[in-house]
């Protein structure tokens, strides 16, 4: 019997989706009965090339389509954005069709409000491509790691910026060069700014946080900062001082109490993190029975994303032999957990500052440190043009209020520009 799937979408994840279900049909077929088969696929430009053959497919530009087909038991989401995939998607779960999404945007902005809708109308919604492409995370988290209090996520969860850190620290490649190659192989966003600014990296964070911390998560309740002011500098000082720059996502439940922030951290060369280069992505887990984890995969790109979604849409084809549906309890409890910085948290910090380069400045500034009872690991003083100079200190290990205070204090001195603060991950916690 077939299982007809209606796609809505078909650019970079879409089209591995189609051919990605095609190669596995048969298997899926001898496994359980049960063939799938996308039927329809929903699209903008129906004349657009897109690397695959729709010999049995149909294409159409009318979401009612598949909505209304009732035929069609599983809706596949691969359009992105909020809107019109958030009404296409409570349509379709309204209509009882199990969904599968890659959506990441919509999951972290609504998703209490889809999963709810999903358990209400007694359907599946399975959005395993939306964090970390093709490493399975959200599946061991709610299922196989679900006996632990989990305490640390802590990751490289945006294949873009990876590979854009990747390319200026391993080719000396410009910001632009590699944000356009990037593009070009399928990793960003539509809007990449969503890369760039660190919030495709926050969004998948409250996605993981929620599951694994149980609780429901808001974006607001992560702290974000992009990698636009990471300078091809910054990573020449990094690798110097024994770094590499990585956007780093963190996740801690620490006795019910939540911190959450993605932002550019220097990363120890002999840390695992460091070795996670282009747009492979790694997430480290802590649990309390389990120990630490790390899941390490291609975290973006058309066939492990397809990957993910294919994995999704082969569960939902086994649901519907069994006659289960997969249910996301978090979601439904409603709690909150409280959200605080833990600005006492002792990290190293890099400070890269522009000084006038003259007699005394940097004197003022190791009075400051010193004033301030802050050693220095690492000074690098660089002659730049234009009579400024850069210079570079990596702390010994300060609270974060502390880091706040030394970088408040550098930038009232009149001769003096703090171009960037960043943390040092420690190599044991
Ligand atoms: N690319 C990646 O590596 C990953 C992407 N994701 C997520 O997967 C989803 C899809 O991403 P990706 O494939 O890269 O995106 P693309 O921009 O490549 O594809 C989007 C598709 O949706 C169609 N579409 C867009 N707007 C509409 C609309 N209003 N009505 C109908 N169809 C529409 C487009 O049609 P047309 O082609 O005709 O323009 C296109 O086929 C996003 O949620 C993204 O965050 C998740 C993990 C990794
Ligand atoms: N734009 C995203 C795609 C996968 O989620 C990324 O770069 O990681
Ligand atoms: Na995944």
């Amino acid at each position: 019997m077939q299982i007809p799937i209606g796609l809505l979408g078909c650019g970079t994840v879409g089209a591995g989706v189609v051919s990605l279900v095609r190669r596995r049909a048969d298997r899926v077929a001898n496994m359980t009965g049960l063939r799938p088969v996308i039927q329809k696929i929903l699209v903008r430009d129906v004349h657009k090339d897109r690397g695959v053959h729709f010999e049995h497919e149909q294409l159409t530009t009318s979401a009612e389509d598949i909505l209304g087909d009732p035929n069609i038991q599983i809706v596949v989401e691969t359009i992105g954005g909020i809107e019109p995939a958030r009404t296409y998607i409570l349509e379709a779960l309204a209509r009882k069709k199990h969904v599968v999404t890659a959506n990441k945007d919509l999951i972290a902005l609504h998703g209490p409000e889809i999963l709810q809708t999903a358990a209400a109308n007694g359907v599946s919604i399975l959005f395993e491509a939306s964090v970390g492409g093709a490493i399975p995370l959200l599946g061991p988290l709610q299922e196989n790691l679900t006996a632990n209090e989990v305490t640390d996520l802590k990751g490289i969860i945006n294949g873009t910026t990876n590979f854009i850190l990747s390319k200026m620290t391993e080719e000396g490649l410009d910001f632009d060069e590699a944000l356009a190659l990037a593009q070009e192989l399928g990793y960003a966003e539509a809007d990449p700014s969503s890369d760039v600014d660190g919030l495709d990296a926050a969004r998948k964070l409250v996605i993981l946080a929620s599951i694994a911390f149980h609780t429901e998560v808001h974006l607001s309740d992560v702290r974000v900062e992009g990698i636009r002011h990471v300078t091809a500098s910054d990573v020449r000082y990094a690798d110097e001082a024994g770094y590499v720059i990585k956007l780093l996502a963190d996740g801690r439940d620490r006795n019910g109490r939540l911190s959450l922030s993605v932002r550019p951290t220097l990363i120890p060369k002999s840390h695992p993190l460091a070795h996670v280069s282009d747009a492979f992505n790694a997430l480290f887990v802590r649990g309390d029975a389990a120990g630490d984890l790390m899941f390490f995969g291609r975290g973006a790109g058309r066939m492990p994303t397809a990957s993910a979604v294919v994995g999704d849409i082969i569960a939902l084809v086994r649901n519907l032999k069994l006659g289960v549906v997969t249910s996301w309890p978090y979601a439904l409890a409603g709690s909150r957990k409280p959200v605080v910085d833990f600005e006492d948290d002792l990290y190293k910090f890099y400070f890269r500052l522009m000084a006038a380069d003259q007699p005394g400045v940097f004197a003022q500034v190791a009075h400051l440190f010193g004033e301030l009872r802050v050693s220095m690991e690492t000074v690098l003083q660089k002659r730049v043009a234009g009579g400024q100079a850069e210079i570079v200190i990596v702390s010994h290990e300060i609270p974060g209020k502390l880091a706040h205070e030394v970088a408040t204090r550098l930038r009232a001195m009149p001769n003096i520009a703090v171009e960037a603060v960043m943390p040092v991950e420690p190599v044991n916690e």
